[in-house]
C-alpha cells in the first residue's frame, strides 16, 4: 500500500458536478489537514466522448482516460474512490454533447447515425463506448450495500415528508406482456469449466453469421439467453394502448434506456412507433428522408421537421393533434411545455420514474398538469410484478407512512458486470427471420433460440466469485444489523434457478445460526418486505443487479422522500472501497433550476456520507491517526446537518446546495475543534471554527445575495471550470477563511 492515503474524487455532470465545484474545496482543505490528499477524475460524459479520440484533437485539447485508470485502480486493493452519479447518455443527450464541444471548438466528427464506410463504424464504435452506463459496469467491481443510515432514518421519522394519497379505487396499474418476452424465453446454464462461446445467427436461407466471437467464460460462470420477440411488443403495446384509452388512465412507459442503452432504447422505439403509427406510416418516406429514429423518441420527430418541406411539417404537426384526441392521455415529464413520456427516451427511467409515481399516489401528470391514475407499461416480466405488488398494497392500505415504516436495505449482485447490467456487448436485434445460438469451443450448441427480424436477443453472464461475493456481504450485514435477509429469486426463471444453486452451496460457509436468511420469488418477497414495513420492521433484501437499481431507488424514495440520503458503498471484491452517492441520478431539472435563477437545489447528504465511508476505510486501512477523527468528526457534523436542518431546501431565497456546504464545514470544524483524541487537529481547527461561527451571517448573506438571477456557466456538458469555481463560491469571506487551512 502507498504511505499516503488518497482518496480519488470524480468529476461528473449536471447538479452533482457542480456541487462539487463547491464542495470539493471544503474536502481537499479539511482532508488536507490530515494528510490525506484529495485527487479529481474526469469520467463525466464529455470527458468520456473527448477521451475517445485524442486523434483528433491538439495538444491542449486532449484528455487522460480517467475512466479506464480509475476502472484498472477498482481492481487493486489501494482503490478509493468517491464515485459521484454520472450521466449515462441516450442517443439525444450524446448528441447534444457532442454539439456542444464541436462548437467549443473540438473538431469532433458528428454521430453517424447510419454509418456507411469503416471510417464511420469506427467513430460509432468510439461514441457508443461513451454512451449509455458507461462508467458504472467499469468502477463496479464489487457488490453493493445500500442503507439509509440510522440518522438519516431518525431524521425521516421525525419530519416525515409529504405522501401522496391512495385511494382504493384508483386505476393506477402495470401492465406486462404474458409472452414473448425476455422471462418467457430465457435459458441458462452454469459452466463449469473455462470456454470460450460463439454467438451466431442463421437465416432462414441456411446462411450464417457471427453475431459476436470469443466470448470468455470462467469456471463456475452463470450464462443465460432471453430473447424478446418485437411482433409479441408490439402487439402487446398496441393492447394496452387501447386499454389505456378504454379505463381512462394516462399511458406511460417505464424502461430503462440509459443503463440498458441496447435492448431498452429499441422497446421504447416499438412504443414510440405504435403510440404515433397512423401519422409515422402516412409520412414514412419523408420521416426516413429526414432520418427520424422512433428509438430516440418523438422528441427526435420535432427536432428534424424544420428539414422538411412546409406543407409536410404541417401535415405532421396537425396529424400529431389529431392522434392526440383519439389516443389515451400520455404521461408528461413537462406539461408545461409539451414535452411526453414518449418524447426522449433518457426522461423516464424506470427506477426513478416507479417509485415518484407510487410516492403521488399512483398518478402521473397529465397534458393539463393534473396527477391522473396511469397505466404504467413494463414490458418485460421479469421484475414487472414488484411494482404491481406495491400498487395492489397501496390500495389496500393507503400510502405508507414515513413517521413509523420500516427499512428495507439492500445487498446487490453487481460485480464484474452481474447480469442484464453487463449484456449489452452480447445484445443484438436479429437482422431476419432465422435462429440464434451459442455454440461452445467443441461447436456444441449451448443455447438456441428461434427469432423473427427485430427481435431482441441477449446474453448475461454472472461470474461465481461475484455470487460467492455477495452471498457472503448479505449474511454479514444480515449479522451486523441484525436484521433479516431475503433473497428475491424466483425458482421458476431459468437464471434464478441457477443463482439460487450457487446461493444455498455458499450459505454453507457461514455460521447462520441465529440468523433468518430466507428465500423468495420477488413478488412474495416484495409483499412479505411490505407487511413488515408497515409494522415498522427492517428487512434486508437480497437481489440481483437489476432488483438491486430499482428497490435502492424505491424503499428510499418511500422512506426518506430520495434516494439522495442513501449510504450507497461497493466493498470491491480487490480489497478496495468505491463509496457511491446515494443511489439517485444526475437530477438534470436542477440544472435548469441553477441556470434560471442561480439556485442549486441538489442535496449533497449522499456525498458527505461517501466521504465517511471514504474516511473509515482510510482508517482502517492506513495508519493515520487523523482519519477516523475526522471520520467521527463528519459523522457528527452529518447529524447535526439533519437535525437543524440545513440541507437545501427548494426555492430561491432559502438554503440551496452552497449554503449546507457553509453548515458542513462550520458542524466538521466545530466537531473536530471538540474533540480531545487528536490534539494537532483540534489545534488547527479550533480557529477555523471560530472563524466561522463568527462571519455566518455575512458568509449566508454573500451566499444569498447571488440568488434569483439567470446565470451563464458557458457549457451544460461541458461547462467552463472557471465560471462554474466563481458560481459556486460566491462568498469570498467563506473562501478566504477556507484557505487558512492549507496555508497554516
Ligand atoms: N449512479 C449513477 O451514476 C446514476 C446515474 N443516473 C443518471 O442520471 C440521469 C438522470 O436520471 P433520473 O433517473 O432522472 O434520476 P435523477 O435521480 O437525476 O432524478 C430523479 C429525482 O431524484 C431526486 N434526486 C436524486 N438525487 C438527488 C439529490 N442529491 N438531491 C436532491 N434530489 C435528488 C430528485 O427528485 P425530487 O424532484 O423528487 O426531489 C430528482 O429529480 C440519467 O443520465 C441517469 O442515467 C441515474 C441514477 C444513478
Ligand atoms: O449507471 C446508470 O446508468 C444508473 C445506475 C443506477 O441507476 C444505480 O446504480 O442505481
Ligand atoms: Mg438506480
Amino acid at each position: 500500500m502507498p504511505d499516503t492515503p488518497k482518496i480519488l474524487y470524480t468529476l461528473t455532470d449536471e447538479a452533482p458536478f457542480l456541487a462539487t465545484a463547491s464542495l470539493l474545496p471544503i474536502v481537499q482543505a479539511f482532508a488536507g489537514a490530515a494528510g490525506i490528499a484529495v485527487e479529481t477524475r474526469d469520467i463525466s460524459l464529455s470527458g468520456r466522448i473527448l477521451a475517445q479520440f485524442p486523434d483528433l484533437l491538439d495538444e491542449a485539447q486532449r484528455v487522460s482516460d480517467d475512466l479506464a485508470e480509475l476502472g484498472e485502480l477498482a481492481k487493486t486493493p489501494e482503490a478509493n474512490i468517491i464515485k459521484l452519479p454520472n450521466i449515462s447518455a441516450s442517443v439525444p443527450q450524446l448528441k447534444a454533447a457532442i454539439k456542444e464541444l464541436q462548437a467549443q471548438g473540438h473538431p469532433l466528427p458528428d454521430y453517424p447515425d447510419e454509418p456507411r464506410d469503416a471510417n464511420e463504424r469506427d467513430i460509432r464504435a468510439r461514441y457508443g463506448k461513451a454512451m449509455g452506463s458507461a462508467v458504472n459496469p467499469v468502477l463496479r467491481e464489487g457488490n453493493s450495500d445500500r442503507r439509509a443510515p440510522k440518522s438519516v432514518k431518525a431524521y425521516a421519522r421525525k419530519h416525515p415528508h409529504r405522501m401522496g394519497k391512495w385511494s382504493a379505487g384508483s386505476k393506477s396499474h402495470v401492465a406486462h406482456m404474458d409472452d414473448g418476452d425476455f422471462y418467457g424465453s430465457e435459458l441458462s446454464t452454469t459452466f463449469e469449466r473455462a470456454d470460450t462461446l460463439r454467438i451466431e445467427f442463421t437465416g432462414a436461407d441456411g446462411a450464417s453469421r457471427v453475431l459476436k466471437d470469443a466470448v470468455k467464460v470462467q469456471a463456475g460462470e452463470i450464462v443465460d439467453a432471453a430473447r424478446m420477440s418485437r411482433k409479441a411488443l408490439t402487439a402487446f403495446v398496441a393492447n394496452e394502448i387501447e386499454d389505456a384509452k378504454a379505463q381512462g388512465v394516462l399511458f406511460s412507459l417505464h424502461l430503462k434506456a440509459t443503463m440498458m442503452k441496447v435492448s431498452d432504447p429499441i422497446m421504447f422505439g416499438v412504443a414510440v412507433g405504435e403510440f404515433y403509427r397512423p401519422v409515422l406510416e402516412k409520412h414514412a418516406a419523408a420521416l426516413a428522408e429526414a432520418g427520424f429514429d422512433p428509438a430516440n423518441g418523438i422528441g427526435d420527430l420535432y427536432g428534424r421537421l424544420p428539414s422538411l418541406p412546409e406543407d409536410v411539417r404541417e401535415a405532421i404537426a396537425t396529424g400529431i393533434g389529431a392522434l392526440y384526441a383519439s389516443r389515451p392521455g400520455l404521461a408528461m415529464v413537462n406539461s408545461d411545455k409539451g414535452i411526453t413520456n414518449l418524447h426522449v427516451p433518457s426522461d423516464v427511467i424506470v427506477d426513478a420514474s416507479m417509485p415518484a409515481m407510487i410516492r403521488d399516489g399512483g398518478g402521473m401528470w397529465n397534458a393539463a398538469g393534473e396527477l391522473q391514475d396511469t397505466k404504467a407499461v413494463i414490458p418485460d416480466r421479469c421484475y414487472a410484478g414488484i411494482y404491481q405488488a406495491v400498487i395492489e398494497d397501496c390500495k389496500a392500505n393507503g400510502a405508507f407512512d414515513p413517521a413509523t415504516m420500516g427499512s428495507v436495505p439492500n445487498v446487490g449482485l453487481m460485480a464484474q458486470k452481474a447480469e442484464e447490467y453487463g449484456s449489452h456487448d452480447k445484445t443484438f436485434q436479429a437482422p431476419g427471420e432465422g435462429r440464434i445460438r451459442v455454440l461452445d469451443s467443441a461447436g456444441n450448441t449451448v443455447f438456441e433460440h428461434a427469432v423473427e427480424a427485430g427481435d431482441i436477443w441477449r446474453m448475461c453472464c454472472t461470474r461465481d466469485a461475484a455470487i460467492r461475493d455477495w452471498v457472503k456481504l448479505a449474511v454479514d450485514r444480515a449479522a451486523l444489523s441484525q436484521t433479516p435477509a431475503v433473497f428475491w429469486l424466483d425458482r421458476d426463471r431459468a437464471h434464478d434457478a441457477q443463482v439460487l444453486a450457487k446461493v444455498e452451496a455458499y450459505l454453507k460457509d457461514h455460521t447462520l445460526d441465529a440468523l433468518d436468511i430466507r428465500v423468495l420469488p420477488p413478488v412474495e418477497a416484495m409483499r412479505l418486505s411490505l407487511e413488515r414495513i408497515r409494522q415498522g420492521q427492517d428487512t434486508i433484501s437480497v437481489t440481483g443487479n437489476v432488483l438491486r437499481d430499482y428497490l435502492t431507488d424505491l424503499f428510499p424514495i418511500m422512506e426518506l422522500g430520495t434516494s439522495a440520503k442513501m449510504l450507497s458503498i461497493v466493498p470491491l471484491m480487490a480489497g478496495g472501497g468505491l463509496f457511491e452517492t446515494g443511489a439517485g441520478g444526475s437530477a438534470p431539472k436542477h440544472v435548469q433550476q441553477f441556470l434560471e435563477e442561480n439556485y442549486l437545489r441538489w442535496d449533497s447528504l449522499g456525498e458527505f456520507l461517501a466521504l465517511a465511508a471514504s474516511l473509515e476505510h482510510i482508517s482502517q486501512r492506513w495508519l493515520n491517526s487523523a482519519a477516523p477523527v475526522l471520520a467521527k468528526a463528519l459523522d457528527e457534523a452529518n447529524g447535526r446537518i439533519l437535525d437543524e436542518n440545513r440541507s437545501p431546501a427548494r426555492k430561491v431565497g432559502e438554503l440551496d446546495n452552497r449554503g449546507s456546504h457553509f453548515y458542513l464545514a462550520l458542524y466538521w470544524a466545530q466537531a473536530l475543534a471538540a474533540q480531545d483524541e487528536h490534539a494537532g487537529l483540534k489545534a488547527r481547527f479550533a480557529p477555523l471554527a471560530q472563524s466561522l461561527a463568527e462571519k455566518e451571517t455575512d458568509i449566508l448573506a454573500e451566499l444569498k445575495a447571488v440568488q434569483g438571477r439567470a446565470i451563464d456557466i458557458g457549457g451544460y456538458y461541458r461547462p467552463d471550470p472557471a465560471r462554474v469555481a466563481a458560481a459556486m463560491r460566491p462568498s469570498e469571506t467563506f473562501n478566504a477563511i477556507l484557505g487558512t487551512l492549507s496555508t497554516q
